[in-house]
């Protein structure tokens, strides 16, 4: 069974996911790491370009057949048989990517990416089992709890759980919307 874990970056999937994995007793998986001990992506920059189809393809070869957890933002992309989409107020992403030193354009991509839902729609374009979790106040543990609790009860979608175009307003200064560097 793959779960692949996915979400803004700074919405804390890395936590979540390891603490899943531990409960559930699965295989906690790193896709960044997952690539890179594989020799793929590019580096451009900070960032390391993936192929999606090369790690897919990687993916569905080396993991079908076990018990993982997939931790990426780009986990949503992959082949897996539940997702789990965590979002966090905006606000808690811009405060957390602003400590990470994130420069004012990448702090506002990726503010802008969790205010429009933007790893939601794109894991439900691809994927029917999809669970949206909010992680706002609560702790890693709750999250995790809450994930189990729905697939214990067979329950695979639940999507339509945040709207953060309520607080646009709040996070308005973590938006770049002079296009400052
Ligand atoms: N539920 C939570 N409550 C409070 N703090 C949290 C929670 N989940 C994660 N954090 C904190 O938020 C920060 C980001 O968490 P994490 O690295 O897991 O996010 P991420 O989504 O994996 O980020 P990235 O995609 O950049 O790796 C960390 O400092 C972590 O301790």
């Amino acid at each position: 069974m793959i779960i692949a874990v996915s979400g803004t970056p700074g919405v804390g999937k890395t936590t979540v996911s390891k603490l899943l994995a531990e409960k559930l007793g699965y295989e906690y998986v790193n896709i960044k790491d997952f690539a890179i001990a594989r020799g793929m992506g590019e580096k451009v920059g900070e960032e390391l370009e993936l192929d999606i189809d090369e790690l897919s393809r990687a993916v569905e070869e080396e993991l079908k057949d076990r018990n993982v957890v997939l931790d990426s933002h780009l986990s949503h992309l992959l082949p897996a048989d539940q997702v789990i989409i965590l979002r966090a107020h905006p606000k808690i992403v811009g405060e957390r990517l602003s400590e990470r030193g994130y420069s004012k354009q990448k702090l506002s991509e990726n503010v802008e990416a969790e205010l429009v839902d933007v790893c939601l729609v794109e894991a439900i374009e691809k994927h029917e089992n999809v669970i949206e979790v909010d992680t706002t106040s609560k702790t890693p543990a709750e999250v995790v709890d809450e994930i189990l609790e729905l697939l214990n009860k067979g329950i695979r979608k639940r999507i339509g759980i945040v709207d953060w175009s309520e607080v646009y307003d709040e996070v308005v200064p973590y938006l770049n919307l002079g296009g400052e560097e």
